[in-house]
């Protein structure tokens, strides 16, 4: 893990922020309940984190801290993910997606997006002033959207087609309804989820319409701290392929933004929790299962144990590359440090320590590009069999079929499109006529 970071929504709470520190201090008297639970231990608590970012640092900061690096490495072959875990009402979308009214309250999607387009316009352009030919040529990239929900413990797809309306989730009007994604194990026990769309995008505006559509889709509720709640956890996905043009490598990564549901005590979902027809209390149910194979998950990796429990839960299946696997990765726990949310800020900063003790093995995602190495040894064959062809006919000036001379031209614009720029001039040999 890269590290972690603490968003409060409170300032004057029993927690003690110091903005842009790492440690956080919680003072609760001896002998006193907070919250339901009686604290006869310790009267402080103190965590140390990557960083500590209180209510009132702007939603461009929090960007400038946890979002920038995360872009640059996933443009760079990194696999990369930010995930926002916390009690239900501590401010995760607020942080993932932004808040509704200001448009600088945009979040880490957005301000992702717009970084990321940015990037990828300057990274076309031939840089001049960089280091090697090889760090100054151009690169180019395609980009993916998917988003996927996990609602209930079943997979969403939330910019899914509407013609596959019996499958999917109804939402409680009747009228919502998304298609289903199923995961599936591939032989190297990666997770590739079956059902869930892939949407090439160009432009920052094309990937925030996708946005926008999913988080339309979403699966909102109200709880008892929070009136807009996700009652599911969702998973904004870019995938990035960068390469030089006339190279044979790509530069492959997946950039995942996950905004997971907050945990609740079932006492505090609100009356008895059978809010929506007893909808709230089943999805509350569903949501601290998840989280506590998550905890699971990490418990395992931070004990470094065999057998880590993966497959207990779809989205412990799908993060698990982003969870102590090839992928540099970001917590961000949320925490509201009222006196009355206590024990669950308490018990947040104990799972965000385990998670900054796990050290993940990311790796520069680099592979040859099939279809550029079938080409090259396309043009090659040619080649070979022009010069057998001229060598059987021994030796004599024949003059080339039109298909020789195609494939003869495809390997001289091949070579060209290969030269990098500051060569002195282009030299060519050849022999044959055409
Ligand atoms: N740093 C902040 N500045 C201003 N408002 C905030 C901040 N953090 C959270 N809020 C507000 O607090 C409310 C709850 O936040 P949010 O919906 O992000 O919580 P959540 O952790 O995603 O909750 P849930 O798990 O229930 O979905 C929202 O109205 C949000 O706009």
């Amino acid at each position: 893990m890269l590290g972690e970071s603490i968003q409060s929504t409170d300032k004057a709470g029993t927690a003690d922020i110091s903005p842009l520190s790492t440690r956080l201090a919680f003072n609760i008297p001896q002998d006193v309940a907070v919250s339901g639970f009686v604290n006869n231990n310790k009267t402080q608590h103190h965590f140390t984190f990557t960083g500590i970012l209180g209510m009132e640092v702007l939603q461009d900061e929090v960007f400038a801290h946890l979002g920038r690096e995360v872009v640059l490495n996933a443009m760079d072959g990194y696999n990369s993910t930010i995930f926002a875990y916390g009690q239900t009402g501590s401010g995760k979308t607020f942080t993932i997606t932004g808040g509704p009214e200001r448009y600088a309250d945009r979040g880490l999607i957005p301000r992702t997006l717009q970084m990321l387009f940015q990037e990828i316009r300057r990274r076309g352009f031939h840089s001049a002033g960089a280091g090697t030919d090889e760090e100054a040529a151009p690169v180019m990239y395609q980009v993916c959207v998917s988003y996927l929900e996990i609602y209930n413990e079943m997979g969403y797809d939330l910019l899914g087609e509407e013609n596959r309306k019996e499958e999917g989730r109804q939402g409680e009007s009747g009228a919502l309804r998304l298609p289903r994604v199923v995961p599936l194990e591939d032989e190297g026990g990666h997770c590739q989820l079956r059902g869930l769309s892939v949407h090439p995008v160009s432009t920052e505006e094309d990937a925030l319409n996708l946005l926008f559509v999913g988080d339309t889709n979403r699966a909102i509720g109200e709880t008892a701290t929070n009136e807009a709640s996700s009652r599911s956890h969702c998973l904004f996905m870019l995938t990035l392929e960068g390469r030089r043009p006339g190279k044979e490598t790509v530069r492959r990564s997946k950039l995942n933004l996950v905004d997971l549901a907050g945990s609740e005590r079932v006492h505090k979902t609100g009356g008895n929790g059978l809010g929506r027809g007893g909808q709230t209390l089943r999805e509350a149910k569903y949501i601290n299962q998840s989280l506590f194979y998550l905890e699971n998950v990490i418990l395992a990796l931070y004990e470094k144990r065999s057998h880590v429990p993966y497959r207990n839960s779809l989205m412990t299946s799908v993060l698990r590359d982003s969870l102590g696997g090839n992928c540099r990765t970001v917590m961000v726990a949320t925490v509201a440090t009222e006196r009355s949310h206590t024990e669950e800020s308490l018990s947040t900063c104990r799972f965000a320590m385990r998670v900054g003790q796990i050290r993940n093995d990311a790796k520069q995602n680099e592979d040859l590009d099939p279809f550029q190495v079938i080409k090259r040894l396309q043009t090659q064959l040619v080649a070979a069999r022009a010069e057998a062809g001229w060598t059987e006919k021994g030796g004599k000036e024949v003059p080339l079929s039109e298909e020789e001379k195609d494939a003869v031209r495809a390997a001289c614009h091949d070579f060209v499109s290969r030269c990098e720029p500051g060569y002195e001039g282009i030299w060519t040999r050849g022999r044959g006529r055409g």
